[in-house]
């Protein structure tokens, strides 16, 4: 018998629901450009995967605290030294004050080189009664209202590799791992490789499920059952005890620690009475899993001016609710998951900036950012309740 070869690309997630997918116009130009990505080169290798899996694995015990952090949107034209160096540094000073207090190693994980796909509330946005397709990150469609703009062009996946390539190329010196959302499968399934130790996505170190995105049957969550990556997945107020042990079963049956991360992003009004259950429930159930807390999206409000924002005070009490939570449950909070940048920019309100600040620099594509000294002030604030520790613990 002859041997058949292995698929090029892993395509098991074809055919499942697959939510916030964008309508690609051009059937023709979505087929060459995978075919391009399929034998692109892999921007990430097995084995720096896998060492972000084990030091994933130190922070499941409590040997390790997660600091993972970077843009809510990377843009295409936002690559340059300036801009991502200022991400790096802002990181590399909060994850020092973090790793003062928390007496354990911080592991270093950008929303970075290749965070370039949104999911979106409404498929389409309206201005002065014309209506288009919502932008959906660089790598789908471009920012600009107008429709030529927002017609999604699969050809910046290309691009998107590129720029994520140019990316690394600053990221790589500060050993900072990369992460991303893994929203767009025809991007992530034709950057996957088959390895000696199973398919890695090599797109990105860690890829994470969003909360719009993770139905245990859908097809997000069965590309990332199928990886060797560290996978995460948010998890909003809604998620049931069903969905998270079955996600937790789904993407770790073999219980591996590391492997598998879950986002609390509850909300600093529903953190202390929607986390809980979730936490008793997977340590009941024995997957091991890294809990971290995103404070920033349960927290999106719309300011008097129009702009999304958040208040740096309601992040700080998300964060407060999330150790709070762990502590009552005897665990240990595994890390914090935040938008920010290292530029000045006036997206969350706190500190320097006020509510009437807003459209002074709002350069955020998406979500408002912690910007460098906001950014700061959550790491010392977290900092604070790391060192707070219960002695023995
Ligand atoms: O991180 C992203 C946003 O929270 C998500 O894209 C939803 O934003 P929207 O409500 O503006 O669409
Ligand atoms: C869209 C995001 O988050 P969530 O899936 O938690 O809403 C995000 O992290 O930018
Ligand atoms: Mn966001």
């Amino acid at each position: 018998m002859i041997a058949t070869e292995a698929p090029a690309v892993l395509d098991s997630w074809r055919g499942l629901p697959a939510a916030q997918q964008p309508g690609w116009p051009d059937p023709g130009a979505l087929r060459e450009a995978v075919a391009w990505l399929s034998v692109a080169a892999p921007l990430v290798t097995a084995e720096e995967t896998d060492r972000l899996t084990a030091l994933l694995g130190r922070a499941a015990r409590g040997e390790a605290f997660v600091l993972q952090g970077g843009d809510c949107a990377e843009r295409f034209d936002h690559v340059t030294p300036e801009r991502v160096g200022g991400k790096l540094v802002t990181l590399s000073r909060m994850a020092a004050v973090l790793e003062a207090a928390a007496g354990v190693p911080v592991v270093r994980v950008g929303r970075i080189a290749g965070q370039f796909a949104k999911p979106r509330s409404a498929p389409a946005e309206t201005r002065d009664g014309v209506s288009l397709p919502s932008y959906r990150g660089d790598v789908v469609n471009g920012a600009e209202f107008t429709a030529e703009a927002r017609t999604p062009d699969p050809w910046r996946m290309v691009r998107a590799h590129r720029a994520s390539a140019a990316t690394l190329e600053l990221v790589r010196p500060a050993g900072v791992h990369t992460s991303h959302e893994a929203l767009l499968l025809e991007y992530e399934s034709a950057l996957t490789r088959r390895r000696a130790g199973g398919w890695y996505d090599t797109s990105a170190h860690l890829l994470w499920i969003g909360e719009r995105t993770r139905d245990p049957d859908g097809a997000h969550v069965e590309f990332a059952s199928r990886i060797a990556n560290p996978v995460a997945v948010k998890l909003g107020p809604t998620a049931s005890v069903r969905e998270v042990l079955e996600l937790a079963e789904r993407l770790n049956p073999w219980r591996v620690p590391g492997r598998l991360s879950f986002i609390a992003r509850m909300g600093a009004d529903r953190v202390r009475e929607a986390l809980p259950p979730l936490v008793r429930a997977v340590a009941a159930g024995g997957v091991p899993v890294v809990w971290l807390c995103d404070p920033m999206h349960g927290n999106t409000v719309t300011a008097p001016s129009g702009h999304k924002t958040r208040l740096v005070a309601r992040v700080l009490e998300e964060v407060a609710g999330f150790f709070e939570v762990h502590r009552a449950a005897g665990a240990r909070p595994g890390g914090l998951h935040l938008e920010l940048t290292g530029d000045d920019v006036t997206e969350c309100v706190g500190g320097a900036v006020s509510a009437r600040d807003l459209p002074l620099r709002y350069e955020s594509a998406c979500d408002p950012r912690l910007n460098r000294d906001q950014s700061l002030e959550v790491a010392a604030y977290g900092a604070g309740l790391l060192r707070d520790r219960p002695t023995g613990a």
